[in-house]
């Protein structure tokens, strides 16, 4: 494939960005790719195995010279991280993100972009509960969603084309969506379950005196596929709900009505409400699955990197 970016520089070196890196060298699409992460653990991890051509020392040496520099840190750093690069962006360049919230990090970010470089979001929908360097593998993009989610309407459209490119180059489908309906679909089919399999791991902990450790011990397939989720980093969720606080409130709302007409439910012992609900959300779950959009993480991202 004809190389996209002369140079890359990847701000923030963890599950992300070493995916990034990993699916980059496979698709031999950039020339060179510089790295920058806050700590000097995980660059001295970067640097023993291989991930980035150099890691740098600041995140002002990462991105010099760079034709895409894409932020990889969690939503809450993304804006002091701009503010940082912006002076020292070449002219041209791209600047994009990862970020899983989007109006967010427009707003926190967008104005720290010089005029004369390109700001494009984007998200990609792929991802596992592991985190850090060490955690990446090339083909965690493939087949995933990467919405790319312009940051005003008079984006450069040859900007927006050459991500998309990008993107597409490590095995991604790409497609457009504006900020705020993003943050609002993303709260539906990822913050918020995040959010609920936290609390019931949480559910189950405060169990525990009751039941003897039993959860643990013997918890149920249903328990554990529910909770992989609640594995994940602690930093980035917590970034997500103060970043998406309107949209995951809504759902959570929305959440708690259906959990209470449920519960209501089971009290007066209506079966026939119970039933109907499950059989409805059966065939919606079934018809997620068989169409093909059934975005749980592939099994190797549960067995460590297949790089
Ligand atoms: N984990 C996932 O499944 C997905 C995460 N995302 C988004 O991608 C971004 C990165 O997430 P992960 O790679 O999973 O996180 P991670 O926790 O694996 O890596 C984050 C990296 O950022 C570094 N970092 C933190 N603050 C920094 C700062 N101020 N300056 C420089 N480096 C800093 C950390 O040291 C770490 O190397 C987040 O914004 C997240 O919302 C998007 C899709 C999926
Ligand atoms: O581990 C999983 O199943 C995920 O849902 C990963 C994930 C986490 C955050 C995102 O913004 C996108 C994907």
């Amino acid at each position: 494939m004809a190389q996209q970016y002369e140079k890359v520089a990847l701000i923030g070196l963890g599950l992300i960005a070493s995916s990034m890196f990993w699916a980059m060298k496979r698709a031999g699409t950039v020339g060179e790719v510089s790295g920058y992460a806050r700590s000097a653990e995980t660059r001295a991890t970067a640097r023993e195995i291989g991930l980035c051509d150099t890691v740098c020392d600041s995140a002002i040496e990462a991105v010099k010279d760079a034709d895409l520099v894409v932020l990889c840190v969690p939503v809450g750093v993304m804006g002091a991280v701009a503010e940082e690069i912006g002076p020292h962006l070449k002219p041209g360049a791209t600047v994009s993100d990862v970020g899983s919230v989007k109006k967010a990090v427009i707003d926190s970010v967008g104005p720290h972009i010089p005029e004369g470089v390109h700001f494009v979001p984007a998200h990609p929908l792929a991802g596992t509960e592991q985190s850090g360097p060490t955690a990446g593998f090339a083909e965690l993009f493939d087949n995933r969603w990467v919405l790319i989610v312009p940051s005003s309407d008079d984006t450069d459209d040859a900007a927006v084309i050459r991500l998309q490119a990008f993107w597409e180059g490590l095995g991604a489908f790409v497609e457009r969506m504006d900020a705020e309906h993003h943050d609002l679909v993303l709260a539906v089919t990822s913050h918020t379950p995040h959010l609920i399999a936290y609390t019931m791991v949480g559910v189950a902990d405060d169990l525990r005196r009751v039941t003897d450790s039993e959860v643990i011990k013997y918890s149920a397939a249903g328990f554990r596929d529910f909770t992989r989720i609640a594995a994940s980093d602690p930093t980035m969720w917590r970034d997500v709900f103060l970043t998406n606080k309107e949209a995951t409130l809504e759902i959570l709302g929305r959440f708690t009505e259906e959990l209470f007409a449920l519960q209501r439910a089971i009290r007066k012992g209506d079966g026939d409400h119970l039933h109907a609900y499950f059989t409805r959300t059966r065939a919606i779950r079934r018809g997620i699955i068989e169409a093909g959009q059934d975005t749980a993480a592939p099994d190797f991202g549960r067995t460590g990197s297949k790089r």
